[in-house]
């Protein structure tokens, strides 16, 4: 089959991850008689630098029409002045929106050669197999901001909101994982405080209870959820929760997987084409000297396969491919332990293609 993939490689580390996951894509295709067209488009600071705006209208189009999309990460300390009118961050968020994505799934498995790459004890990792469902469309990242002057002096404010639809849709999606995985699971909120979380609370109930009853569900505070997931991580199964809170949570979980360039995702929407990009960002400390690890953007390219294209097969190929590559030794300085060498992004994602 051909397949049109497009590529937003972004900035920093981006282009460098995204490549490596290019490379497996096209070994996957070489090896399954699959043909993956790759066209590349704008989004975030090289945008920003080339046409004046973080998504290019050329890069929505060509998002639209194409069966996935593979972003590497936005933004960068060029971009970062607080008073800036356009920002590269921006080009993610409307790309998210753009194209529907609400349900971002962020899945946290550690490989058993990695327990020692965590700064968490290894007993505590034991079994370790959680998915985050981060509703990725609503919420305070995308409410009114505004940024005034009054007599007192200066003053900002973010705007959360979440409608019902965005609610039962989001819990609808996790349930349905949960039910396909271990039957359990957590809704994170912080109901003791927020309306909008109280909200979540009373159409989730009536979700559970009324479509949902052959599951175990509970409700989990989300400063209880970051320290539990260090505490007891092998207890979750699936936990939903509002875009905020399942942005920073996944940073503290991908700390459970190793590193941060373990951890891949997959955005989707109502249809089956999905946006897929690793949880970190464009990491401008190491970007342009081959230290990042691809490993996340290669496992989101077996997301990819696995959701927008039908190709479980391929996608265990990769899975299977990354963790050859783990038990050969060939990983980054992030991961790297003992005696193991650093070896460049380069290094690692041949790797991985040459064992597809
Ligand atoms: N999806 C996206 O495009 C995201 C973009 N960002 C943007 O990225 C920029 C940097 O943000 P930070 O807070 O530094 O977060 P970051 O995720 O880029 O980096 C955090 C730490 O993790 C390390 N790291 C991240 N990815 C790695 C990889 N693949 N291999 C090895 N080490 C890795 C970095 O070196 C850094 O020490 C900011 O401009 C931020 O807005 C941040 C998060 C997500
Ligand atoms: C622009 C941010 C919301 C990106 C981010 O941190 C993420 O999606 O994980
Ligand atoms: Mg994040």
């Amino acid at each position: 089959m051909d397949y049109t993939i497009t590529a937003l490689p972004g900035d920093g580390i981006g282009p460098e991850v995204v490549a490596e996951a290019i490379k497996v894509l096209h070994a996957v295709g070489a090896r399954y008689g699959h043909t993956f067209t790759i066209r590349e488009a704008l989004i975030g600071g090289i945008a920003i630098d080339q046409t004046g705006t973080a998504l290019p209208e050329a890069t929505v189009a060509a998002c639209q029409d194409c069966d996935a999309v593979l972003l590497g990460a936005v933004g960068g300390p060029k971009w970062d002045d607080p008073n800036a009118k356009v920002r590269p961050e921006q080009g993610l968020l409307g790309i998210r929106k753009a194209l529907g994505l609400y349900a971002n799934l962020r899945p946290v498995t550690l490989h058993p050669l990695l327990l020692d790459a965590s700064p968490l004890r290894p007993e505590r990792l034991v079994d370790v197999d959680l998915l985050v469902v981060r509703e990725l469309t609503g919420g305070i990242y995308f409410g009114e901001k505004r940024r005034e002057q009054d007599a007192q002096g200066e003053w900002a404010s973010d705007l959360c909101v979440y409608t019902q639809a965005e609610v039962e849709r989001i819990v609808r999606l996790a349930a349905g994982l949960a039910r396909q995985r271990h039957g359990h699971l957590t809704l994170v909120d912080k109901a003791n405080v927020l309306e909008t979380s109280r909200l979540w609370r009373s159409i989730a109930t009536r979700i559970m209870r009324e479509e949902f009853s052959d599951l175990q569900y509970d409700w989990m505070l989300v400063d209880a959820c970051a320290m539990h997931l260090l505490r007891r991580p092998s207890d979750f199964d699936v936990i939903v929760t509002e875009n905020m809170f399942g942005d920073i949570l996944t940073d503290e979980a991908s700390m459970l997987a190793g590193s941060m360039g373990m951890l891949p995702s997959a955005s989707l929407g109502s249809g089956k084409m999905g946006l897929y990009e690793p949880i970190h960002g464009s990491a401008p400390d190491i970007a342009g000297q081959g230290k990042a690890n691809p490993l996340a953007t290669i496992l989101s390219t077996a997301l990819l396969l696995r959701y927008s294209l039908g190709l479980e097969q391929e996608a265990r190929a990769v899975e299977a491919a990354v963790s050859a590559v783990l038990e050969a030794g060939i990983v980054t300085g992030d991961i790297a332990r003992g005696e193991q060498r650093a070896h460049s992004t380069v290094e690692v994602g041949s790797a991985v293609a040459s064992r597809i």
